[in-house]
């Protein structure tokens, strides 16, 4: 089963496809790992699937819903939501305000597990600890990342997209980050993440695909993609391939 399909997808910028002609399908229930070189398209398939750029063709599917060219907020509504490599948190509000407003007014019908029932809840999950009435700005990059999180789950997601949550993070961080991602996995909800540091992919994921200039290189386990030649290839220039 499939929670997350595009089939035939293009998203061209000018005369440079970044997604060309990408057919691929997210496992139901699984962490994905979605990796490739810099400039294969990884955000742009996040931005593509989540409605803030529509392909120029193809078809994108999150379960049962065909969602091609949807808005952000309705692809949210439709169960998909996502984190930026960059955090986009507006710094004036608070904690509470950027979970709780999403929480209140999520039109997924899905519902959180218990744990994860109010705001604090949320929070308390995401290893938050400032208070919920701390402001944005005084957060630290960790702090920062984990609210990305809350705010994301905020919406009741099917499918959540990390988009390089742990970059910028210490040892440490994102140990405790991987083993979140490992809890609202367990919690039920299907995972992509975009992801550079190979032993995350290979230790947090069950399943990996690959991108190169646009296109599906190669997918499978994590211990079968890495060792892949066309994917070593890829990442480091002809001579460390086949
Ligand atoms: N808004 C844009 N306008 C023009 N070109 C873009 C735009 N967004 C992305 N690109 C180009 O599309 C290609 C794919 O970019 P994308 O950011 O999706 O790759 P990526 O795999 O996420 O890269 P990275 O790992 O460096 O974040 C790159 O060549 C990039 O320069």
């Amino acid at each position: 089963m499939t929670d997350l399909c595009v089939s035939g997808c293009t998203v061209a910028f000018g005369g440079l496809k970044a997604i060309n002609d990408l057919t691929l399908t997210i496992p139901s229930g699984a962490i994905t790992g979605l990796i490739g070189p810099n400039g294969s398209g990884k955000s742009t398939f996040c931005n593509m699937v989540s409605g803030q750029i529509p392909p120029s063709g193809g078809r994108v599917r999150l379960g049962e819903k065909d969602i091609t060219g949807w808005r952000s907020d309705q692809a949210v509504a439709a169960g998909l939501a996502r984190t930026y490599q960059v955090p986009r948190v507006p710094k004036e509000l608070t904690i509470g305000e950027v979970i709780g407003v999403p929480f209140r007014y999520a039109r997924s019908s899905r519902e959180l597990p218990r744990q994860m029932s109010t705001t604090a809840d949320l929070a308390r999950f995401c290893g938050l600890a400032p208070a919920l009435d701390t402001a944005c700005a005084d957060l630290s990059i960790s702090d920062l990342r984990r609210l990305e999180i809350a705010r994301a789950l905020a919406c009741k997601p099917r499918v959540l997209l990390l988009d390089e949550a742990m970059a910028g993070l210490s040892l440490e961080d994102t140990a405790q980050v991987i083993e979140l991602v490992r809890e609202v996995h367990a919690a039920g909800i299907t995972i992509v993440v975009i992801e550079h540091v190979m032993r995350i992919i290979a230790t947090l994921c069950q399943h990996a695909v690959v991108l190169n200039n646009g296109r599906l290189l190669s997918q499978g386990t994590p211990e079968v993609v890495l060792r892949d030649p066309a994917v070593r290839e890829a990442y480091l220039g002809k001579g460390f391939g086949p």
